[in-house]
């Protein structure tokens, strides 16, 4: 059990990176996908189960808990941790993301934000002092700092003024954060698809000095092939000896993308979300359960796969128990996917680690290809 925060670089191949977080409840191993819990639950999963699936740590989020049940009714209560059951690491992103694409009537000044909640309508204020007080009353073992993410396509103006709004924010988060021995805080890159932003973001937060680092600012709809351009270099300028977290993604074809560009952490609400509506994520492609082709077919989703819902349970009855809005439905298929997402994470761990990323990378792409599934 360590005190402090570091992270370990194991072996690296080509860009591609693997190695530890070590943090005093419990280690990371990077790359890394880390599972959504937005309102203190990965939805349709026990935490034990999220664990099962080979989850390392999961997020929580700022936005969602302030509104409820509150951060003060959950610090009263023991923390995040103790609230929710886990006991591994949480990453809690900072609030400002959610507040942009979820809350109604927002105001925007140097100050923060204001906003009303997309609860019940009430009056919410949320800077970078404010969002570091919420988490640290959470628990959370690593913070975000408050951030603002442009929506694109902006122009060249719109992100400059933007990031440098996200560069002062992140030196007051930073202050506010103050020295907290096992809690780590990471600095979010901004700067859009724009190089030059890019580099003068990291810039910005190397000068203020953080222990981990997140892409900010993509998956915000650009597509693939515009945010692999900008993860070609964005990265570049970031501290080699520290993470990169690149936040938001992804698709299973968007995670390998990212950590052949030298990413080391990701979240998504995708395996989670497309549990619940029946979208399942294989090594041969995305399978539809809902549809009719699956009603009689008594195979698993996937042979290879070693989840309860392979290992128990045919395509028919996940498409039946789907179809008659059953609980399991939800249950098994978050499962699967989050599984499959961890296994994917496992094995790019194992290739960085012996050197075979490349080949690893044309058979996950070649088993992709194969038709029907
Ligand atoms: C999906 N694409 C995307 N997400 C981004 C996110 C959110 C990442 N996921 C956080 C979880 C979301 C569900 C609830 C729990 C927290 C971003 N967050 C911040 N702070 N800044 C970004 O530029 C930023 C950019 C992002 N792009």
């Amino acid at each position: 059990m360590t005190e402090r925060f570091s992270f370990e670089l194991k072996a690296t191949d080509g860009k591609a990176r693997t190695g530890v977080i070590n943090t005093p409840r419990g280690e990371i191993r990077t790359p890394a996908f880390m599972p959504v819990g937005t309102a203190a639950t990965v939805k349709a999963m026990m935490p034990e189960s999220v664990r099962a699936t080979g989850a390392d740590i999961l997020l929580g989020n700022t936005y969602h808990l302030m509104l409820r049940p509150t951060a003060e009714r959950i610090d009263r209560l023991g923390g995040l941790h103790k609230f929710m059951n886990w006991d591994r690491p949480i990453l809690t992103d900072s609030g400002g993301f959610q507040v942009m694409s979820l809350a109604g009537l927002r105001k925007l000044t140097e100050k923060g934000v204001t906003f009303k909640s997309h609860i019940d309508g009430s009056k919410h204020e949320l800077t970078p002092e404010r969002s570091m007080e919420i988490q640290k009353l959470l628990g959370s073992d690593i913070v975000m700092c408050f951030d603002e993410c442009p929506a694109l396509p902006a122009d060249r103006d719109r992100i400059a003024e933007s990031m440098r709004l996200s560069m002062r924010w992140a030196a007051r988060s930073k202050e506010a954060f103050g020295d907290r021995p096992g809690h780590a805080l990471f600095g979010i890159q901004q700067g859009g698809l724009e190089a030059d932003f890019r580099e003068e973001s990291a810039e910005a937060l190397k000068e203020i000095g953080f222990d981990g680092y997140a892409v900010g600012g993509l998956a915000v709809g650009e597509g693939q092939e515009a945010m692999f351009g900008c993860l070609d270099h964005a990265p570049d300028h970031l501290p080699k000896d520290k993470p990169r977290y690149l936040m938001g993604v992804g698709k299973p074809d968007d995670i390998v993308g990212a950590v052949a560009r030298g990413i080391d952490m990701m979240d998504c609400v995708l395996p989670s979300r497309s549990g619940r509506t029946g979208q399942v994520f294989t090594r041969r492609g995305v399978v539809n359960i809902k549809n009719a082709r699956h009603a009689d077919d008594p195979r698993p989703l996937d042979e290879a796969c070693s989840c309860p819902a392979c290992s128990n349970y045919s395509r028919a009855y996940l498409h039946h128990v789907y179809r008659s809005n059953e609980m399991i439905s939800g249950m098994l298929l978050t499962w699967h996917n989050l599984h499959y997402f961890q296994e994917i994470m496992q094995g790019m761990r194992d290739a960085i680690g012996a050197g075979t990323f490349e080949d690893w990378q044309a058979e996950f792409h070649a088993q992709r290809a194969q038709g029907d599934i």
